[in-house]
């Protein structure tokens, strides 16, 4: 057998494992065949917490939902439902606002609050990774929710002068139309009632819009660098009592640069999820 180490997914979860030894055989299998049950351990492969999850919880193969607890799927549901809408709401009021205005300028002001409120709100989804409610890997959930908490608080919210920049545009158009897609299809999926087009739009539209989402991002923090070196905002600076310093300027450097490992992974995360679930291939592994 070929051998699997310890490794983040893609190298980002620590719980995933990927292949040391003879590359991995990709199977195509269909959602509903017997052959499907090898992905009871996929969630492993992928970097999840598999398994563990809340009392009553069971992995099943892709296709099938896993079984959750009443309360967890009511919660699920419940939190689903909510993002959906909130997302909707964001959507309608950057098309009002732009119909009604023919311009950018001034959209992220009208829409800030409702952004701050569901985007924040999905650090819930660390939680829900973290107690195994959702078989999904705590480290890429992480990068993916606080790299987003980071572009909203300590970006976009703190440093006034970008708020009318393009690239805040580019990142909330693919922000949105992703985060509706996202939640509807897990709402769906719960309600087992998950129509194809949800299903096929959650796992290809990522593929244009995980780009465009960072090129905004990353332009964005571009555009931030000039005000940031000017004021020093939220910089230390030496002397003082407690003998440290931290230069927000660098810190935004460093934080670009760390798109560079982390993204792919990312995205080539979302590659491997779109071939289980679209294609029905499972990563298994080889007899030597
Ligand atoms: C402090 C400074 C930090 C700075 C960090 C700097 C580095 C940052 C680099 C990263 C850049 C990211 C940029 C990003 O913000 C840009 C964009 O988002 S642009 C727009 C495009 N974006 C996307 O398409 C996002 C895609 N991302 C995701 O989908 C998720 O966030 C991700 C965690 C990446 C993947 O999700 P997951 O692994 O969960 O995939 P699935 O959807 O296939 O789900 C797998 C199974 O879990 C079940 N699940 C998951 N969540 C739920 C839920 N809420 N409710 C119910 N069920 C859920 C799902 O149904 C699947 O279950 P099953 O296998 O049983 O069917």
């Amino acid at each position: 057998m070929g051998r699997l180490t310890e490794a983040a997914e893609a190298g980002v979860g620590a719980q995933a494992a990927r292949w040391a030894g003879p590359p991995p055989t990709l199977l195509p299998l269909s959602p509903t065949s017997p052959g499907c049950a090898a992905t009871m351990a996929s969630s492993d492969e992928d970097g999840t917490n598999g398994g563990t999850s809340e009392a009553g919880e069971d992995r099943e193969a892709p296709g099938k939902r896993r079984r959750l607890g009443w309360l967890a799927t009511t919660w699920l549901t419940f939190y689903n439902i909510a993002m959906t809408a909130g997302w909707l709401v964001l959507a309608i009021a950057m098309v009002r606002f732009y119909m009604e205005k023919g311009t950018h300028r001034g959209l992220y002001k009208s829409i800030q609050k409702t952004l701050k409120f569901f985007q924040t709100f999905a650090l819930l989804e660390i939680i829900h990774c973290l107690i195994g409610i959702v078989p999904t890997s705590v480290l890429v959930t992480g990068v993916q929710v606080s790299s987003r908490i980071f572009m909203v608080w300590l970006i976009t919210h703190s440093i006034k002068p970008i708020q009318n920049e393009e690239s805040v545009v580019l990142f909330l158009v693919a922000w949105t139309v992703t985060e509706i897609t996202r939640y509807s299809f897990y709402t769906f999926s719960l309600l087992d009632h998950l129509p194809y087009f949800i299903k096929w739009a959650r796992y290809n539209f990522f593929i244009i819009l995980y780009p465009v989402g960072v090129a905004g991002e990353l332009l964005t923090i571009y555009a931030a660098l000039p005000y940031v070196k000017k004021t020093g905002m939220f910089s230390i600076r030496l002397p003082n009592k407690y003998n440290v310093s931290f230069d927000y300027y660098y810190f935004l450097l460093i934080t670009m640069a760390s798109y560079i490992p982390l993204f792919p992974q990312l995205y080539f995360h979302m590659l491997r999820q779109r071939r289980k679930v679209l294609h029905g291939e499972v990563i298994v592994e080889k007899d030597d």
